[in-house]
């Protein structure tokens, strides 16, 4: 900022707590924080990974664009000798969906999680060193949600020793696996294993695709790109692929794990949620506290939208879910290593609640950023619907991640099914454990009764807590009884789904709401900073008490009079975290490479810069434009009838 005048210092005066500490508290710790704020820096000064021309070029030159990025990113990786943890951080920055995404989120994981010694020490060296560029096969033209319903498959035939990989029918093209229209070299392909004629299920098969010589397919392989995506650049730097056929290397693994690559992305993905939400957040705080419309009085300035309380009570829950999406995502994290140290020891048991974590979490946190990013476009008036305002491209990146990974809603039914169970085992033997051990209250949350007679009250962790725990159990039991009416269990569980979900979504809002309080509960130094995340903690908890409040008061778990309390208590939240705002945001440490908009930019100049951006858009090239003698001119003057068009 040397030298710049800072539009917003005034905003930044204002704060009642330490910038810096909560920059370490978002990072998740002090080394991670100079770790990220190192590598940001060094990606926004390179002039290779500059993204602002990304929603002119065609589609050829944005997808030979990323390569050159991917490429340049490698060879820095190497000059610089970055660590795993560095050259993540570098391609995160990076930030443009690419092949690479999946080479190291998925089809390594895949090899690590799934192959065996044997194949890992022949597959592994050549990943790592991107001698092999691999990506993750499973859906196909015709199945993507329903995988045991994939078509493609591997017989394996004892005399060569191999498998042949088949796609029988049109609707077994593999189609959508990132990478693999134009770059991979290799992938693992999920297909049903066929041994002596006999079937057993869906596994992964490393296969090779393309010469590593020439990149041409290999013989009976056909490959090539989907087509345009939604969103002009956006996630057009990907190239999703449709191929058939191949041959491929032996494996065998235990079924559980088949699936393990997908709980090892979905819970990166909640984490990769709160970086989306929080820029989108970061660009729609510091625009609205730039942004004046009305309430001058005698020619004084106008209030700043950020003033307002729509506008306060639009932005601010989105502000803390952004931070309570980081602490349930770093749980998570904590949980997937767990599962993943038991596994190794053969130990199965934790296996469906971090399934049922993952899967709802996953759908949870983005459902709610696709809609908040959104929203933050609609936060910044018409400048949002700008590309330059970053938050239309995005949108369109970022979306796609409600289907990918799991639909959403396909998710939260694996969640019911987990629910349910558990729900039906109350009573028995085995206690509910984990993000469930709640339900062993049943008894008491099915009766419980709030307590809450003024609005403070609801500042009460516990209190809010078990108002979510008995919105929760109630949900659960009352579908669990319904279910319990019908003859046939998956008819029931059809003919509920609506209601199963409900409760699906109720569970996941109470382990994040659970986790953020535990978070609290932790020793958190710097002057406010806890302070402050309490109350970015109640605000996202009373804001879902307030958005859900029908499932609250159909079961009895709050009154109405405690309903309208709570609202009282976020009105007055909102006031207080109001002089904070800016802070808060600054503390996801976001470079204004990083941010991509205009309206986001740290010194909050954007007016001048919108004008400044406004002109390097292709069509200002020419005062007259193009078409102007073809089309223009003839209307004008009336000759469109004898023009050849
Ligand atoms: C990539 C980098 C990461 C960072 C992201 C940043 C952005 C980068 C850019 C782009 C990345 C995009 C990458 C996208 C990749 C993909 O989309 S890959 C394809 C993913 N596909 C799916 O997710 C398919 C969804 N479908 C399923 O998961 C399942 O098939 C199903 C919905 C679970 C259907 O199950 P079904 O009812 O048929 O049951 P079964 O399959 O028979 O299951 C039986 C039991 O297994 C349990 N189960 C199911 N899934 C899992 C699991 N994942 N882990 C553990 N256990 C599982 C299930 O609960 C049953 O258990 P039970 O018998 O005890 O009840
Ligand atoms: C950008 C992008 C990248 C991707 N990358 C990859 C990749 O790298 N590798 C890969 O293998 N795949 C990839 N995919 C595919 C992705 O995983 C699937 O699209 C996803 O799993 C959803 O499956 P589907 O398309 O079959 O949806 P469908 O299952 O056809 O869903 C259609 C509708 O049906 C509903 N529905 C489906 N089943 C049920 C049910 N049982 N009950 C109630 N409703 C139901 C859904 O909710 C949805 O509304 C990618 C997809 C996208 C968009």
């Amino acid at each position: 900022m040397d030298g710049v005048v800072d539009h917003l210092a005034d905003e930044r005066n204002k704060a009642q707590f330490d910038v810096e500490e909560m920059k370490i508290v978002w990072a998740g710790s002090r080394h991670v924080f100079e770790l990220s704020d190192r590598i940001a820096r060094l990606v926004a000064s390179d002039p290779v990974f500059r993204k602002d021309n990304r929603a002119t070029l065609s589609r050829k030159d944005l997808f030979k664009n990323t390569l050159r990025k991917a490429a340049h990113a490698w060879k820095r990786i190497i000059e610089l000798r970055l660590s795993e943890e560095e050259a993540s951080k570098l391609r995160f920055y990076v930030d443009e969906a690419a092949f690479t995404d999946l080479h190291w989120g998925m089809f390594v994981p895949a090899i690590k999680g799934q192959a065996t010694e044997e194949q890992q020490q022949k597959w592994l060296p050549l990943a790592y060193k991107m001698q092999i560029i691999g990506c993750y096969a499973q859906t196909e033209l015709g199945h993507g949600s329903n995988v045991q319903g994939l078509e493609t498959t591997a017989t394996f035939d004892p005399q060569t020793d191999e498998f042949d990989i088949h796609s029988p029918t049109l609707t077994s093209s593999k189609w959508w696996p990132g990478g693999l229209g134009k770059v991979s070299t290799h992938a693992v392909v999920y297909a049903r294993l066929i041994t002596d004629g006999q079937e057993h299920g869906v596994h992964g098969f490393i296969v090779q695709l393309r010469s590593l010589d020439d990149h041409l397919p290999l013989p009976g392989i056909t490959i090539g790109d989907i087509g345009m995506k939604f969103g002009n650049g956006a996630y057009n730097t990907m190239d999703n692929g449709v191929t058939r056929n191949g041959k491929c290397v032996r494996s065998n693994v235990p079924r559980q794990l088949i699936y393990g690559t997908m709980v090892f992305v979905r819970q990166t993905i909640v984490s990769d949620a709160s970086c989306a939400l929080s820029r989108a957040v970061c660009i729609a705080t510091r625009y609205s506290a730039v942004r004046r419309q009305f309430g001058s009085q005698n020619g004084g300035v106008e209030t700043q939208v950020i003033d307002y309380k729509t506008q306060q009570n639009r932005l601010f829950p989105l502000l803390a879910a952004a931070y309570a999406f980081r602490f349930v995502g770093e749980w998570l994290k904590w949980l997937y290593t767990d599962v993943t140290q038991r596994l190794q020891a053969n130990d199965f048991s934790t296996l469906p609640e971090a399934h049922a974590c993952t899967a709802g979490l996953k759908s949870l946190t983005t459902t709610f950023t696709a809609d908040a990013i959104e929203e933050c476009r609609k936060l910044c008036g018409g400048h949002g619907y700008l590309c330059s305002s970053g938050l239309p491209e995005l949108f369109a990146v970022y979306v796609p991640a409600c289907t990918y990974e799991g639909d959403n809603v396909v998710l939260l039914l694996q969640v019911a099914r987990f629910l349910m169970k558990t729900v039906s085992q109350l009573g028995s033997e085995k206690k509910p454990v984990g993000t469930t051990a709640y339900m062993g209250r049943v008894e008491h949350l099915m009766q419980c009764r709030c307590s809450v007679q003024k609005a403070e009250d609801w500042l009460n962790p516990n209190t809010i807590l078990e108002a979510f725990e008995a919105r929760t159990a109630r949900m659960s039991v009352a579908v669990a009884q319904k279910l319990a009416q019908f003859a046939n269990p998956e008819e029931g569980f059809l003919e509920l789904s609506p209601n199963l979900v409900e409760a699906s979504v109720a569970h996941c809002q109470l382990i994040v709401v659970s986790k953020f309080i535990e978070k609290l509960q932790q020793d958190i130094p710097g002057k406010g900073v806890k302070e402050l995340l309490g109350m970015l903690c109640n605000i996202y908890a009373l804001n879902i008490l307030h958005k859900h409040l029908g499932d609250f008061l159909s079961t009895g778990s709050i009154t109405p009079k405690q309903g309208s309390l709570a609202n009282d208590q976020l009105r007055s939240l909102y006031s207080q975290v109001r002089p904070n705002a800016i802070a808060l945001v600054d503390a996801f440490n976001y470079t204004d490479h990083y941010l991509g908009s205009v309206l986001g930019r740290y010194d909050g100049n954007v007016y001048p810069k919108l004008y400044e951006e406004a002109w390097k858009d292709p069509l200002n090239d020419s005062v007259v434009p193009d078409g102007y003698h073809e089309y223009i001119r003839p209307l004008l003057k009336n000759q469109l009838r004898n023009a050849r068009l």
